[in-house]
């Protein structure tokens, strides 16, 4: 197999992206479930509703219905009867006269109009009540027509879409219970390294907490996808041999962090091209340049670097992409780029986009941005404290305070 270290070109972010894109193809198998646990599932099919919302006309405002063309400066009209939500009205309603009408109550038939409450006078005598309208109401004014939200026939969703809470709000609306969602996506991951210990036991000397299988676990639930967790590993190529075996076995794609790199007990790499392939290693990005994309059967692979801030932006800006098209997910107008001014310089060398880690706030004159000090891809703090990317161009260098720079504001995986 050709060996993927030899020096090429490094891929800039963006194409790095579009090569995984164009390799990966979506899911296909389905399931169908209850609405109720359908919330970041992505629907395999298109829904359509066989109902118009609302289903008749109604009104929008406690009040009076009418006929607009009955209302006349000075002339009050007769209360003929009580329109409540959830109770037909019947009776025809006579000319010059009204109806009084709850919220969502169907409009009596042949009325056109609600005037709110609070706009007429009503008067009672012993025989009758009336009312007379402050305003002369425009017609058709405080009614909700029949299928003005959704219209009978209509396509609510396409399939692709990835339900959001409003969106499981509005299946109800349509009476939809169940709904045909792709399965979800099973990803596996591990960490490995001698140097590393779980959180909760002592931390002997040379040693540190794993975190990267926390955050890659983390950042993955939100992205709603199923985690594999096959644990921490030592720097044995055995083990990490037998984890890549169980990974391809069980899972859609499997994510490593660290061993991508240089070192001698860098495994991760020499166990893939054993098993697999390595389709590019090394992306010019600050953090996460010895990122690796390849394939074990049919398994997806992904190398995130073992810097715990490299593996974090790797994960967000390379990986989520494509875990998302592998999902069968839609992926359409993603929030781009903002502007804002730095108040603190920045230091860079060319070579690299740089993902720095800034907080954003809105100033008096547009958007501000600073970092938060060390920009270290070792320092998990310098990403928990920030809330977006500065993001530097490849060419750029350091630049002095007050420059417009570019930000990225964090998607929901970081937030
Ligand atoms: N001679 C070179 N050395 C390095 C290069 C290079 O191009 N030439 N690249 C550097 C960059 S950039 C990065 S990023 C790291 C990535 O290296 P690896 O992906 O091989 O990762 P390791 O060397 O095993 O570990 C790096 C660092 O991350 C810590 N780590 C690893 N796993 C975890 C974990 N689960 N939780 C927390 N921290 C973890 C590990 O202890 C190391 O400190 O390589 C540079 N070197
Ligand atoms: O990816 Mo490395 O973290 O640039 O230092």
């Amino acid at each position: 197999m050709q060996d993927a270290r030899a020096p090429k070109p490094m891929l800039s972010a963006e194409q790095a992206i579009l090569q995984m894109l164009s390799e990966v193809a979506p899911l296909t198998q389905c399931v169908s479930m209850p609405l109720t646990d359908a919330l970041d599932k992505v629907l395999a099919q298109p829904v359509l509703s066989n109902i118009n919302v609302p289903g008749y006309d109604n009104a929008a405002m406690d009040g009076y219905a009418l006929r607009a063309s009955d209302v006349k400066p000075g002339q009050p009209l007769t209360v003929a009867g009580l329109a409540l939500a959830g109770h037909a009205y019947t009776e025809p309603v006579p000319a010059g006269s009204c109806v009084r009408i709850t919220t969502g109550a169907v409009m009596p038939l042949g009325l056109d109009t609600v005037v709110m409450q609070e706009q007429v006078k009503l008067t009672q005598t012993d025989l009758q009540q009336q009312i007379l309208c402050q305003l002369v109401p425009v017609s058709g004014e405080h009614v909700r027509r029949a299928g003005e939200d959704i219209a009978s026939g209509a396509e609510v969703f396409a399939a692709g879409h990835k339900l959001r809470p409003a969106d499981i709000g509005l299946l109800a609306s349509i009476g939809i219970a169940n709904v045909k969602v792709l399965r979800q996506l099973e990803v596996a991951i591990f960490s490995s390294g001698d140097e590393l210990v779980p959180p909760g036991q002592s931390l002997p000397e040379g040693h540190i907490y794993d975190s990267n299988r926390y955050v890659i676990a983390a950042m993955l639930k939100r992205l709603g996808v199923q985690v594999i967790d096959l644990g921490l590993l030592p720097d044995d190529p055995q083990a990490i041999e037998q984890a890549f075996l169980q990974g391809m076995a069980k899972a859609d794609v499997l994510i490593t962090s660290a061993g991508v790199s240089v070192g001698e007990a860098d495994y991760t790499r020499q166990i893939l091209y054993k098993l697999g392939q390595i389709n590019f290693w090394q992306v010019a990005i600050k953090p996460g340049k010895p990122f690796a994309f390849g394939k074990l059967n049919n398994c997806w692979f992904f190398g995130l670097p073992g810097n715990p801030v490299a593996a974090v932006v790797t994960l967000d800006q390379l990986v989520q992409p494509v875990l998302r098209k592998l999902s069968g997910e839609n992926v359409v107008g993603e929030v781009k780029l903002l502007s804002a001014e730095c108040e603190v310089p920045l230091k860079k060398q060319p070579g690299r986009m740089d993902y720095q880690r800034g907080w954003y706030w809105q100033g008096e004159s547009g958007l501000k941005v600073k970092t938060l000090g060390a920009q270290s891809s070792g320092m998990l703090s310098s990403i928990a404290n920030a809330n977006c990317y500065i993001v530097l161009p490849r060419d750029s260098g350091s630049l002095p305070a007050g420059e417009i720079v570019s930000i990225l504001p964090f998607s929901n995986l970081l937030r």
